[in-house]
């Protein structure tokens, strides 16, 4: 299988102190990697440096094989795409002028888009279920709607790699499923994805490969059935942990608190 992010070693922080502290992760193609931590702990950090937006003091980093500092700017977005924890979206722009947005990086020399452009963005957008959205002003929209048209504007770029940081804030049970599914889906026929999650659920449901960062480093790293075991998590937390079997075979997690502990 191709890899097609390798991070080793990677140091990397805002100050005098690195916030992420040698960091080793390779993603391929066909991988679905979640990013689970404690807040604050270098979960975009890490996702910031692959984007190139802040420089690492140490370790290395390859995107499709090539080292990070190689790649020209156009280049890198026909092959990464990004989720952002938000947005404040530029007054004036409908959902498919945002969503549209990401078919830049493919455009010609006058950035011209085609129909053809615009009906990778309108399929996508009704794949996600959120068409009524693109002829709508972005500034009339939810916190979820536009989560939504950047998880489309991300889609649209047509990424080898997509990373997404926190893609299902404020989403509610059905858009997250649903989000999840469309970026597993594109998974499964060969995308290579990092999303950085606080659920643990979703991430036993959709991730095939997990990474734990805690205070900057990893805690632990693999295959998503070996790494999400209840101690993992009670270490990375801080908080006891249930788990339990539901019926369908999916693992659940839970906190444990007292009250759940006198079976209110
Ligand atoms: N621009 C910045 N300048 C200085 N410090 C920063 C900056 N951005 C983040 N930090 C600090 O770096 C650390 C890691 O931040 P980061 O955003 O990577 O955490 P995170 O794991 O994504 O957290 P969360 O789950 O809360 O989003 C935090 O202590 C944060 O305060």
């Amino acid at each position: 299988m191709d890899t097609l992010l390798d991070i080793q070693g990677l140091s990397a922080g805002y100050g005098p102190a690195p916030v992420l502290r040698d960091v080793d992760c390779a993603v391929r193609a066909g991988e679905l990697w979640v990013v689970l931590g404690p807040n604050g702990t270098g979960k975009s950090t890490l996702l910031k440096s692959v984007l190139g937006a802040m420089p690492w003091t140490r370790g290395r980093i390859h995107l499709l094989a090539r080292e990070r500092g190689e790649w020209e700017a156009r280049a890198l977005a026909r092959n990464v795409a990004w989720v952002p924890q938000g947005f404040e979206p530029a007054e004036g722009f409908s959902g498919l002028e945002l969503v549209l947005m990401g078919r830049s990086p493919h455009l010609g020399l006058w950035g011209l888009t085609s129909a053809s452009d615009e009906a990778v963005a309108r399929e996508v957008l009704e794949e996600l279920g959120v068409a009524y959205l693109a002829e709508r002003s972005c500034e009339a929209m939810s916190g979820g709607e536009r989560r939504m048209l950047l998880l489309a504007r991300a889609l649209v770029q047509q990424p080898k790699l997509l990373l997404l940081d926190e893609p299902t804030a404020f989403l509610d049970v059905a858009h997250q499923v649903g989000a999840l599914e469309r970026v597993r889906a594109r998974v499964d026929a060969g995308l290579g994805a990092v999303a950085v999650l606080h659920d643990v659920n979703l991430a036993a449901a959709f991730a095939t490969h997990v990474l734990l960062l805690r205070d900057g480093h990893v805690l632990a790293r693999g295959p998503a059935p070996e790494v999400l075991q209840r101690e993992r998590l009670e270490a990375l937390y801080g908080v006891p942990m249930e788990m339990a079997s539901a019926p369908s075979g999916a693992r659940l997690f839970a906190p444990r608190t007292r009250w759940t502990a006198e079976g209110r």
